[in-house]
């Protein structure tokens, strides 16, 4: 076997456009100590990076975004074809020490955490022979946050989208990027008071428990806190969201007392109507920040929904059939296979359920509940055809389902 010692650590810098990335760049390479830094920008950004900080040993490499969905079938695996080269040539001239990569303002983190741990059989590369993913770092802008967070336009509207079919909105990148990383760095900390910092921070841990939060001003970050820190876990990351940890009800992260920071679980073995749940999320109270999970609604009956909310971006849709919904021989092949299912098991509805975690800003919990229990199935409604119930929610198109089960 290798030895992971000799592989060049890779550092990522993500963080939304202006955030601070290239300044913490420029900091973290005038305090590297010596090391041949080799570092690699997007090439849609302005080239900030002092050009004097690269020339003693290290060199500076350009890439365009370019995003290939893997051939072997994986569908939810989408790697940076750009970096997947680029990285390897890199590690190959064996004149570096380490890799620090700034990533794209509007780049998701997975597919970068996914080129350096996949194996690209068509191109016949595999980055985790030469490098080793170290650290994931997500820079937030703390000035701008709560700005961009609620602006509710979508990156199309501010002319950064990636292409016509980026349908993104600016919260759904912020979200992504804080959700996936291990080392998440306020930055712009002079231009913000200290209650609202706190209140920020707060907030931040409830959305990433995992991470490790740094202040920055002006982009110094000591550079132990990022390079060779040995922090990177693919699974530990992809698992690290404060509502997935919440639902997963082995890290309850301690309230913010201060602000009211709070998270809570809404769960219950009764479908939603859809037509109250839908006047209920056109309403969404404004004190949730984040919320998400999986949704029974009556007239869907056999299919789980995915609700997913952030700031004033809400999506819905399926997210695969409930067990129960199976033809007999699945259903009971499922349920070999994971035995815990049967413990949950209702004798007449299965494992269709709504669980759904909601973090928020002082949320008047009751209140909220009480709303969602009202947009439930009343016992009289529960006694009928329910299954047939107008549902006005985002259609479902053939495509978006089966794109959905695939999942
Ligand atoms: N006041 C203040 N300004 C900062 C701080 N960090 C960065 N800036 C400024 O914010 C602007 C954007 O910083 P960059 O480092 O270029 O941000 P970026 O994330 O690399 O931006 P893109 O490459 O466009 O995605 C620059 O004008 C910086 O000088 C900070 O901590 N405080």
């Amino acid at each position: 076997m290798e030895n992971d010692r000799t592989k060049i650590p890779v550092t990522v810098l993500s963080g939304y456009l202006g955030a601070g990335k290239t300044t913490i760049l420029n900091y973290v390479l005038n305090h590297r100590h010596g090391l041949k830094v080799a570092v690699i920008v997007n090439d849609l950004s302005e080239v900030n990076v002092d050009a004097a900080l690269i020339q003693e040993g290290g060199g500076l490499s350009r890439t365009e975004e370019k995003l290939v969905e893997m051939s072997n079938g994986c569908i939810c695996c989408t790697l940076r074809e750009d970096l997947l080269r680029e990285v390897e040539r890199l590690a190959l001239d064996g004149r570096f020490d380490y890799i620090l990569i700034e990533s794209t303002g509007v780049g998701e983190p997975v597919p970068v955490a996914q080129t350096f741990t996949y194996i690209d059989e068509e191109h016949g590369i595999d980055l985790s022979r030469w490098c080793r993913l170290d650290c994931m770092v997500t820079v937030v802008d703390a000035y701008r946050f709560w700005h961009d967070y609620s602006s509710g336009e979508s990156l199309l509207e501010r002319q950064q989208a990636v292409g016509a079919d980026d349908t993104r909105d600016v919260v759904d990148l912020l979200i992504s990027q804080i959700e996936f990383c291990d080392v998440l760095v306020l930055n712009k900390c002079d231009l913000v008071e200290e209650g609202e910092l706190n209140e920020l921070e707060g907030v931040l841990r409830k959305l990433q428990p995992r991470a490790k939060l740094l202040r920055a001003e002006r982009g110094r970050v000591n550079p132990e806190e990022i390079l060779n820190t040995g922090l990177f876990d693919f699974e530990a990351a992809s698992t690290s969201a404060g509502w997935m940890q919440e639902l997963m009800n082995d890290h309850h992260t301690p309230e913010t007392e201060e602000y009211g920071i709070t998270s809570f679980v809404y769960e219950r073995r009764r479908p939603f109507h859809p037509e109250r749940l839908t006047a209920w999320m056109s309403d969404w109270p404004e004190e949730i920040v984040r919320a998400k999970g999986t949704v029974w609604l009556a007239s869907r009956n056999a299919l789980a929904q995915s609700l997913s909310q952030a700031g004033p971006s809400i999506q819905f849709g399926p997210a695969g059939y409930w067990v129960a919904a199976l033809p007999e021989a699945e259903r009971q092949a499922v349920l070999a296979e994971e035995p815990e299912l049967a413990q949950h098991w209702d004798p007449v509805f299965g494992d269709r359920t709504t669980k759904l975690v909601l973090i928020g800003i002082a949320p008047d919990k009751q209140r909220i509940v009480a709303e969602l229990d009202a947009c439930l199935l009343t016992d009289e409604e529960m006694a009928g055809d329910w299954r047939l119930l107008p549902d006005r929610l985002p259609n479902v198109s053939t495509e978006q389902l089966e794109a959905a089960l695939l999942q």
